[in-house]
């Protein structure tokens, strides 16, 4: 079976500018990983390319066995938004809609009914403690609780690859270990293969797998 994630030899590259290069990188099915690197080494930049939101410079990016560096942007999109989930450190949810409504938006958008949206969305929420929840709008949510539904926004669609940018970087520190503990427990359960960039090395110890950019080096 194919690895979730293959990178070749891969660059980035701004000008005269090189933020890495001859990044080599496998990830399998199910595997979880932590990046870490100083600030600016390229840890959201590596996390872009490998989810397909940037091209590299140089090298290739394999998703599931497919070479995605020279399919158009149309078929790149495709394969991010069926294959690939992301969490950002800020949630990034539709304030208009409820925690149910914006967990069920990527799966409606992928063309699956109202009502296999709703059984999937709820049974995300329900397993993140958010059961209690489902109506209310991001703005009658705490911190801990808006990243719980950004994070069941980000599995809904089964991905193959989930990219997580700090997710929880921006909670006090024993909000961020709780909902760390839960996301993590999800990310397993659920069988999706992960990168999760940070700059807490505690959380970072708590993956199986340690990556570090360092001197333009990926390490790990
Ligand atoms: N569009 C751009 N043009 C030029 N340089 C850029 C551009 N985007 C990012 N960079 C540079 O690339 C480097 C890597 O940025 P990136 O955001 O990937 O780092 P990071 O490791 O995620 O940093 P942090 O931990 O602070 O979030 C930075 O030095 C940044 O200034």
């Amino acid at each position: 079976m194919s690895n979730v994630l293959d990178l070749r030899s891969v660059d980035r590259r701004y000008g005269e500018l090189t933020i890495f290069e001859s990044l080599d990188l496998t990830l399998g099915r199910g595997e979880a990983a932590a990046l870490l690197g100083p600030s600016g080494s390229g840890k959201s930049s590596l996390l872009h390319i490998a989810g397909l939101l940037e091209r590299s410079s140089g090298g290739e990016v394999l998703i599931e066995g497919k070479n995605t560096s020279k399919l158009s942007d149309r078929q790149r999109t495709a394969i991010r938004r069926s294959r690939i989930g992301f969490v950002y450190q800020f949630h990034h949810l539709l304030p208009e809609f409820t925690a149910l409504k914006n967990v069920m938006i990527p799966m409606l958008i992928a063309g699956h009914t109202e009502k296999a949206a709703k059984n999937r969305a709820t049974e995300l929420l329900e397993r993140l403690g958010l059961g209690e929840r489902l109506t209310h709008q991001p703005a009658q949510l705490s911190g801990g609780e808006k990243q719980r539904v950004a994070i069941a926004r980000a599995l809904i669609n089964k991905p193959a690859l989930l990219l997580a940018d700090e997710p929880t970087g921006n909670l006090d520190q024993t909000t961020s270990s709780r909902v760390f503990d839960l996301f993590l427990s999800l990310v397993q359960d659920e069988g999706v293969a992960m990168i999760m960039a940070t700059h807490d090395v505690t959380l970072a110890e708590k993956l199986p797998r340690i990556l570090s950019i360092s001197d333009r080096r990926l390490i790990g």
